[in-house]
């Protein structure tokens, strides 16, 4: 039996045999998606195959950058091929996403909104029926005034909890700002709940991405599914 990294691996090998040469690639952040970059660099130094990478956080640079990875900012390259990333949750069907376990939703964002596809790739236990059901929610608020941010997103109907880092500190993004981590419970309509977020004053972001992703790769015990969003 594959062992989970097995798998999220087998995803990623496959997401990464859709790059052609000459692409510019949205490079994810996580565990699976730092095993896409893995799967990419190989192929680089195995078939010649030439990219180029954008990275949605430093960690991600960081990984490419040691493999040899060439690597460009959103500024310089800012109509992307393709982008290659994992999630916390895909909703079979729509394909909407909870991202941002990791704290990279702002910059994935970013990238992926640039980007003429999105693949997303996972193994199995990533797919639910609704969205808000094994994660909670991440919101990037600004760190001034972050408690009057807090209460206007709890008043949405959440939970809210400050994420901290190792150290007990508030953890900071790569851009600098605050995560709240917001149990919102299933969701009856994500698009709805990112629209109040996105108006919400002291909120830079939102994990869920609507309507973003084209396909998804799911690595199973016997093989690989692709799912796409269903009209
Ligand atoms: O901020 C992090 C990202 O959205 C990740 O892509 C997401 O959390 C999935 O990460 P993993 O592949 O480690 O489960």
């Amino acid at each position: 039996m594959a062992t989970q990294d097995e798998l999220k691996q087998a995803a990623a090998r496959a997401a990464a045999h859709k790059v052609q040469s000459g692409m510019v690639v949205g490079l994810g952040t996580g565990s699976t998606a730092a095993f896409a970059v893995s799967a990419l660099a190989e192929r680089m130094q195995t078939e010649g195959l030439k990219l180029i990478g954008v990275p949605t956080s430093v960690r991600t640079a960081e990984q490419a950058r040691s493999l040899g990875i060439p690597l460009a900012t959103l500024e310089e390259q800012p109509h992307l091929d393709m982008a290659i990333d994992g999630a916390d949750e895909i909703e079979i069907g729509s394909l909407n996403l909870i991202k941002g376990a990791g704290g990279a939703l702002l910059r994935e964002k970013l990238v992926e909104a640039s980007a003429a596809e999105l693949i997303i790739i996972a193994d199995a236990s990533k797919k639910v029926t609704q969205l808000g059901t094994r994660f909670a929610l991440p919101v990037e608020v600004v760190r001034f005034g972050w408690k009057a941010t807090f209460a206007r997103v709890e008043a949405l109907g959440c939970t809210p909890v400050l994420r901290l880092d190792e150290k007990g500190d508030p953890y900071l993004t790569d851009e600098q700002h605050y995560i709240l981590d917001c149990q919102f419970g299933p969701m009856a309509d994500p698009a709805k709940l990112a629209d109040q977020l996105k108006g919400t004053v002291g909120v830079v972001e939102h994990g869920l991405f609507i309507g973003m992703a084209k396909e998804a790769i799911i690595a199973l015990q016997d093989g690989i599914e692709t799912l796409v969003p269903t009209p």
